[in-house]
């Protein structure tokens, strides 16, 4: 059985269709890709899966068998399914720890959330003298860990990473995808929108491009990115320039 399944997805601000009928699967422990130029809908459909802030307007989310239909965000996390977001997000006054803290203390499995915070920061590459920094003194790639830390203190069994790759340097782009790889090998399922092809090359096993709101193409990351529909919405269509 899949562990997500999204049927016919739709969402609208007003009269723009942001998501519009969008329908994939994704299998236990896989690690799907997902692309598309700017306002695509990508970050939307995040959205609907994560209840975070909205669900769809029209369509079913199914995670692992259950219907997501009038759960909470936050009911959503403590199933598992657990999102990052575009922007590394941190509670800037708070330590590097009580931040991992705030994810473990709000859901999750295992030993107590002390523990599991101290689990998640060392997963993520935090030495133990760096638990009483505050977050506002960490770098873009050191914040990013630290959102990853909190989400992985969740104890996620779905994973959703909105472009985790913006705004870091090539060796930093490196050390991400090998985190990313080793918490694929926890055997946490993985949900991963990137610009940076690199990565998604590195990382995807399967790769969804939307366009406008659809999905224009699914299917390995190769064959994806030499398929001349993908091209032309990257491009936009040369024929219409005068
Ligand atoms: N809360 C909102 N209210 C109104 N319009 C929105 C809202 N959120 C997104 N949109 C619009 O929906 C469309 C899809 O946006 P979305 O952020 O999902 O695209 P995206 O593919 O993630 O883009 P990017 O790659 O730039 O992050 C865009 O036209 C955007 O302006």
């Amino acid at each position: 059985m899949p562990l997500l399944t999204v049927e016919s997805a739709s969402k609208s601000f007003g009269a723009l269709r942001a998501v519009d009928g969008v329908s994939f699967s994704v299998e236990p422990g896989e690690l799907f890709g997902i692309a598309g130029p700017n306002g695509s809908g990508k970050s939307t459909l995040f959205n609907l899966i994560s209840g975070i802030p909205f669900g769809p307007d029209s369509g079913r989310i199914l995670f692992a068998g259950e219907d997501l239909a009038g759960r909470k965000g936050h009911q959503i996390a403590r199933l598992g399914l657990v999102r990052t977001f575009q922007r590394e997000t941190a509670f800037d006054t708070l330590s590097v720890f009580d931040n991992a803290l705030m994810g473990a203390t709000y859901g999750g499995k295992g030993p107590v959330p002390e523990e599991r915070s101290a689990e998640a920061l060392a997963f993520v590459g935090f030495a133990p003298a760096d638990f009483d920094r505050k977050a506002a003194e960490l770098s873009v790639y050191d914040r990013k860990r630290l959102m990853l830390a909190s989400a992985l203190a969740l104890s996620p069994r779905l994973l959703l990473l909105d472009e985790p790759a913006s705004g870091l340097t090539k060796p930093e782009i490196e050390a991400l995808i090998a985190l990313i790889r080793r918490i694929a090998a926890t055997g946490a399922t993985i949900l991963l929108i990137e610009h940076v092809l690199t990565v998604l090359l590195a990382l995807s096993q399967r790769l969804m491009v939307l366009n406008e709101g659809s999905l224009l193409v699914l299917d390995r990351p190769d064959v994806v990115v030499r398929d001349p529909r993908v091209i032309r919405a990257y491009l936009g269509d040369r024929r219409h320039v005068a």
